[in-house]
């Protein structure tokens, strides 16, 4: 048996992986340049098979550590090195790090791989960014004195590291969910956001984080118990998946890159010690999926005792029937500060109202943002729906993938991810197209986390290009070249085929989804002709007749309510009656970019740009 973990598997396979990625593109390079540490070397996982950075050292590194000149990830936002508050343990780190001294770790660059990886595709779409197709969007706040938002980045005060990091990301302007409510963290406020899949909000929320923890480097701060095992994160992201965990962890690991604020996965199916090690060695935000950390919170090796911000990504699923508990224990039932003590931020693409209610519980006085309109999915996702009988599906997926080679899609690697309801079927399905001399892999939760990790690298990668998924895969993941997402079986909820059409489509980019129906489903039929009419796609005329019969279901229901820009902020429903100002204290309506006349006075009344 092998003793790699998941997170040295990931590093070591990427490196193949970009090698082999990058001569089937045809373009002579080899992906990367890294090298394996010598074997007497400790590296922690997530800095394994990787170089130290090659970019010029931050300042922090070439001067003393003092307190406001805080080392990588040595100083202390205490005013003092690390190893004070954890006590005992801290100072074996030094020894058994051998060449990493402790307070002088080299940082990866975490920037380094990126080229690479966009090389493998660069010949088949390299169309850039274009935010221009989010301009119009309409955005909706509500609650009381809505800070105004920003247009560029420069507007906002988020500190140079943090800055550089963004440049390096090549992000040249915020999004329109970034715009709004970016400043509304910065500003201390809580914030229920909804803003469309593909959009930014990943950094929506780890801007502020990253940000905020960046001022508080250097500040006497309430320290934690003298010699506690426990570490003390100042950050909790919470996502419903462990790959959407790993990714949220990459995604901020480049956000935080030389500001010294430490970043941590942990995340369940990968051996607890290892991440147990990654904590010891600090970390000021932690992201996780609520089983881990409820292991890790349970052997009392994580306290949430000194969290200031506190993120749910995918907040409507990690509320929903399935997470709550765990979400609940998590939150309210451990020693994490109080809803007002903490700054609380819960994102999705999607919002039923119920799910709104209920996570009012975890919220202080907070502003909801929306971006589009609640649930709805974006424009630049061209969707179809075909009607396929149970068994014509396979020829007719098989008939789409023909068709997409046939147009040299699939000759230069453009990614199809096909969504299915089953573990079993998800593995049956990979089988026969494999015999069918498709390439795929698949990811779904009977697989080991190895194999799905490898599952989703070989897709990501191009080195295989079709992707089979249960609903795993549906929420989060940002893999950039999925050209088509089929619905091979349609889902049970209309809130679920929004975020796994979302797969593509992404960062301005334009996506093909098509989904098979059938009688089986006719009781979306409603949901999903409403879906595609306010996302200004052609409802085939068979599925007008089916939606005319058929009543709303499948949570569509749930999302809709009052005209058309109106009521998805849950307090303004009329059945909502607490009838208090703290609650609800007024609306702005806005669209994407002439945001100024709806800000004009905090959060008085309500104005719309469009009706
Ligand atoms: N300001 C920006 N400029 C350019 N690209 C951006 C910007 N903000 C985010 N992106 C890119 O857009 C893509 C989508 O971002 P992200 O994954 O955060 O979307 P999301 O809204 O969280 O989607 P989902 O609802 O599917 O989780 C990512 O590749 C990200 O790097």
């Amino acid at each position: 048996m092998s003793t790699r973990t998941s997170w040295a598997d990931l590093a070591a396979n990427s490196a193949a992986e970009n090698t082999v990625a990058g001569s089937s593109a045809n373009n002579g390079s080899v992906g990367t340049t890294s090298a394996a540490p010598p074997r007497s070397t400790y590296v922690p996982p997530h800095l394994r098979n990787r170089m130290p950075s090659s970019d010029p050292p931050a300042p922090a590194y070439s001067g003393p550590a003092t307190s406001n000149d805080r080392p990588g990830y040595g100083g202390s936002r205490w005013g003092a090195p690390r190893n004070d508050y954890r006590g005992g343990r801290s100072g074996g780190w030094g020894n058994r790090s051998g060449g990493w001294v402790r307070g002088r770790e080299p940082e990866v660059n975490p920037f380094a791989d990126d080229d690479d990886t966009e090389e493998a595709f660069t010949e088949q779409e390299n169309t850039g960014i274009n935010f221009d197709a989010y301009e119009d969007i309409p955005v909706e706040t509500s609650g009381e004195n809505v800070p105004p938002p920003v247009n560029t980045f420069a507007e906002i005060d988020l500190g140079e590291a943090l800055n550089q990091n963004i440049r390096r990301c090549k992000y040249v302007k915020p999004t329109p969910v970034q715009r709004h409510a970016i400043p509304i963290s910065l500003g201390g406020r809580d914030l229920m956001a909804c803003a469309q899949t593909g959009s930014g909000k990943t950094a929506a929320f780890c801007f502020p984080i990253i940000s905020g923890i960046m001022k508080m480097q250097g500040q006497s701060a309430q320290r934690p118990p003298r010699g506690a095992r426990a570490v003390y994160p100042l950050a909790l992201i919470l996502s419903p998946t462990r790959e959407l965990s790993m990714q949220i962890h990459e995604e901020a690991r480049k956000f935080s890159y030389q500001t010294g604020v430490k970043v941590v996965v942990a995340y369940g199916g990968a051996p607890i010690n290892q991440q147990l090690r990654e904590l010891e060695r600090g970390v000021d935000i932690i992201v996780a999926t609520p089983g881990r950390l409820v292991d890790l919170l349970e052997r009392a090796r994580v306290s949430l005792q000194m969290v200031k911000y506190l993120a749910l990504d995918e907040a409507d699923r990690m509320l929903d029937m399935g997470f709550e508990p765990q979400i609940r224990k998590i939150v309210e039932q451990n020693d994490m500060p109080r809803p007002g003590a903490r700054q609380t931020m819960l994102f999705s693409a999607t919002f039923p109202r119920e799910i709104q209610r209920l996570a009012s519980d975890f919220l202080y006085n907070y502003i909801f943002l929306a971006v589009g309109r609640v649930g709805s999915s974006t424009d630049l996702i061209v969707q179809r729906v075909e009607f396929v009988h149970e068994s014509d599906k396979r020829s007719h997926l098989m008939d789409l993938l023909h068709a997409q080679r046939a147009n040299g899609v699939q000759g230069r690697q453009a990614l199809t991810l096909v969504f299915v309801e089953t573990k079993k079927g998800a593995d049956s399905l990979e089988h026969w197209l494999c015999v069918n001399g498709f390439p795929a892999t698949s990811i779904h939760g009977d697989r080991t986390q190895q194999e799905r990790e490898q599952a989703l690298r070989s897709f990501r990668s191009g080195n295989t290009p079709i992707l089979v998924a249960t609903d795993v895969a549906a929420r989060g993941l940002d893999i950039p070249h999925v050209a088509h997402v089929v619905n091979f079986d349609f889902p049970n909820d209309i809130d679920d085929y929004v975020h796994r059409i979302g797969r593509t489509g992404r960062a301005g980019k334009t996506g093909l989804a098509t989904a098979f129906f059938n009688e089986g489903n006719a009781s979306l039929a409603r949901s999903l002709a409403d879906l595609m009419q306010e996302s200004n796609q052609e409802v085939p005329a068979w599925l007008s007749r089916y939606a005319a019969r058929s009543s709303y279901g499948g949570g569509r229901n749930r999302r809709s309510g009052g005209g058309r820009f109106g009521g998805r902020d849950f307090r303004r429903d009329s059945s909502f009656s607490r009838g208090s100002s703290d609650y609800y204290g007024g609306a702005n309506t806005s669209s994407g970019h002439g945001a100024s006349g709806g800000y004009g006075g905090y959060g008085s009344g309500m104005t719309s740009a469009w009706d």
